[in-house]
């Protein structure tokens, strides 16, 4: 089955903006650039125009998801995704106003199994003047895509038949957290671009955001970044099973996590097998308890 959607393009979050600035330039190293909307920072990861969009507010963890942008190849797929949606009985409506906001040719909104937010598009703008990353690294995105998010959700099974039957995501494999399952679905050779678990104590929403670097060397320099600035570290360095990325998980202005990683595998659907993990790591990744997020009451989560 072909998918049709081919990554995930970008994220909008709700978080402090002045934070934000400095936690984005100096930890992650992305490039913040001028938006046209006050009250929304732009950063870029490569040459498109925005990767990430912060909107100015409390931080509210896992609700602070404001929107998961799913890129699609052409006009006409977009067209073909919307109709399969439709035809499933998804609620979807076009939004020309946000199109031109977000940058995109063509936009259509509508809701996962969790009530997650999200935004269908194809045709998103890039920048001809250069990526200039504030820490000097470079990013694994391209067809890729962002990097991918890790939805805490109240059904994992239902929230992953969701993307699976509905987007066309494709299972790589679960893993048993102890806890709770995580389920790992890919849209294009990212091992993952987006997981989702049913952890008790969490609401819905986005637990991490993974960004990849070129490099052990620009994790490495963020980590120890992280360590002087102080910035609480989730989850230590380490390396997963099943996506043999290396990384570690810092707490963002907004409560929910950046896990800022390397090396990671990728998936050739012609030979890939699915795999069931007994852990989340082959070493490290050390557990560390930062305390429940801020309460959702004030998250704009509509
Ligand atoms: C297990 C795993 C494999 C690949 C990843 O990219 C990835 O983020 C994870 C999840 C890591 C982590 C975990 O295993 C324990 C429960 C955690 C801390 C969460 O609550 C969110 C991230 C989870
Ligand atoms: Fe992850």
């Amino acid at each position: 089955m072909t998918s049709n959607v081919t990554a995930l393009g970008y994220l909008v979050v709700r978080g402090p903006v002045e934070e934000w600035r400095r936690f984005g330039a100096e930890v992650l190293g992305i490039q913040e650039v001028a938006s046209d909307h006050p009250g929304e920072a732009h950063f870029r990861t490569d040459e498109r125009a925005y990767r990430i969009v912060v909107e100015d507010g409390p931080p509210s963890g896992p609700m602070s998801l404001q929107a998961l942008g799913f890129e699609t190849a052409t006009e006409p797929q977009l067209r073909k995704l919307v109709d399969s949606l439709t035809a499933q009985g998804v609620e979807v409506t076009e939004d020309t106003e946000l199109a031109r906001r977000r940058k995109v040719r063509s936009l259509y909104v509508f809701r996962d199994f969790d009530g997650n937010r999200l935004e269908a598009y194809y045709g998103q703008a890039a920048d001809h003047s250069a990526f200039v990353s504030p820490r000097g690294v470079r990013f694994v995105t391209g067809d890729l895509g962002v990097g991918h998010a890790f939805l805490f959700s109240a059904d994992a099974e239902k929230a992953a038949a969701f993307y699976t039957d509905v987007l066309g995501f494709r299972l790589s494999d679960t893993i048993d957290l102890g806890i709770a399952e995580g389920i790992f679905l890919h849209c294009n050779p990212r091992h993952h671009s987006i997981a989702v678990a049913s952890i008790p104590g969490p609401p819905p929403g986005l637990g991490h955001l993974m960004l990849e670097v070129e490099s052990l060397e620009a994790v490495g320099r963020a980590f120890d970044t992280v360590k002087a600035r102080g910035d609480a570290i989730t989850m230590t360095l380490g390396e997963h099973t099943n996506d043999l990325m290396t990384s570690f998980y810092v707490n963002t202005p907004s409560g929910f996590q950046v896990e800022y990683g390397c090396n990671g595998r990728l998936i050739d659907d012609e030979k890939w097998t699915v795999s069931h993990y007994d852990a989340a790591s082959i070493w490290g990744h050390q557990f560390q308890d930062i305390g429940a997020p801020p309460a959702p009451a004030e998250a704009a989560h509509v």
